[in-house]
């Protein structure tokens, strides 16, 4: 990594638009908006940039006889290192049976340890939906179980469940996400009985747990084939829902019976079973 970097701010009195265009399909380097203006750094000096924007901005006010101010002012600044500032801000989290902990940290001697890489994908445990997603994991899931996770983004309730003793299938519609859940499975030392890209609909079995931390409305949409992947004693984990949807993500599942709320924040994950279980 060099030691130094260059920022080049540019502010512009109007037609922010325009100026965004330009940036984009001129410069190399990705930019940052600002309120009036933009931000670009890069290892390179940027003062070719700045006369750019600058005859760009004398182009346009000539053009549409307006009086545009544009100012650059490029400065040099010394390169911090941003990959171990984020690795020291993540820290590792208990939660109930699980001690998850980034893999430059030491694991517990107590819990069930889940390694997590956090430049893999979302899911680290710290956000609420994950978090509450765990707890009732470690609550409902036993050994021996068939789980689904449904969304697995990293992996990281899949691999909770495995390592409580089920045998876990996964199944996220955005390619990466497999490629992480299979990644951090890997990184965690087990394996998932079945991954695939797609939803539950393809799923080919019935579980005694089913977990799903979506959004809410994707919960109401796929809201059939998470209630047909259940067995009939099954619990089925709906997370992702913002406590302002719960009432109309329940009204998909009116059907079954709520056996457990936990909130966390402004977050709600809910516990539900068949009515006859
Ligand atoms: C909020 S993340 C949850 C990740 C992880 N399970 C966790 O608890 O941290 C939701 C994941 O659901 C996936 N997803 C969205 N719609 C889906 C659908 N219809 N079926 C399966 N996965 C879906 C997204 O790609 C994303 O990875």
């Amino acid at each position: 990594m060099q030691e130094s970097y260059y920022e080049l701010t540019i502010s512009v009195s109007s037609h922010h638009e325009l100026f965004s265009d330009f940036l984009a399909d001129t410069i190399p380097v990705g930019f940052e908006e600002t309120e009036n203006g933009f931000i670009v750094r890069s290892e390179d000096d940027l003062q070719t940039i700045a006369w750019g924007v600058e005859q760009f901005a004398q182009a346009l006010s000539k053009a549409l006889s307006l009086n545009i101010e544009c100012e650059c002012k490029q400065q040099k600044l010394k390169a911090s290192d941003w990959v171990k500032e984020y690795q020291q801000s993540i820290k590792p989290i208990e939660i109930d049976k699980f001690y998850i902990h980034p893999t430059w940290d030491e694991p517990s001697t107590e819990h069930i340890n889940i390694e997590i890489d956090p430049a893999l994908a979302f899911g680290t445990g710290h956000h609420p939906t994950t978090a509450s997603s765990l707890r009732a994991i470690s609550k409902y899931v036993k050994e021996n179980d068939r789980v689904i996770d449904v969304g697995s983004g990293s992996g990281i309730l899949g691999v909770g469940a495995i390592k409580l003793g089920a045998s876990v299938d996964a199944c996220d519609t955005d390619p990466v996400s497999v490629e992480n859940t299979l990644e951090n499975a890997k990184l965690n030392g087990v394996e998932f009985n079945r991954v695939w890209e797609g939803s539950c609909s393809l799923a080919n079995d019935q579980y005694d747990v089913v977990v799903a931390n979506i959004v809410a409305d994707v919960l109401t949409f796929i809201a059939k084939d998470l209630k047909a992947a259940l067995k009939d004693s099954g619990v089925l984990i709906l997370s992702g829902i913002l406590d302002k949807y719960e009432d109309k993500v329940i009204k998909y599942y009116k059907d079954m019976k709520v056996v457990q709320r936990i909130a966390q924040e402004e977050w709600v994950t809910i516990v539900l079973q068949k009515e006859n279980a």
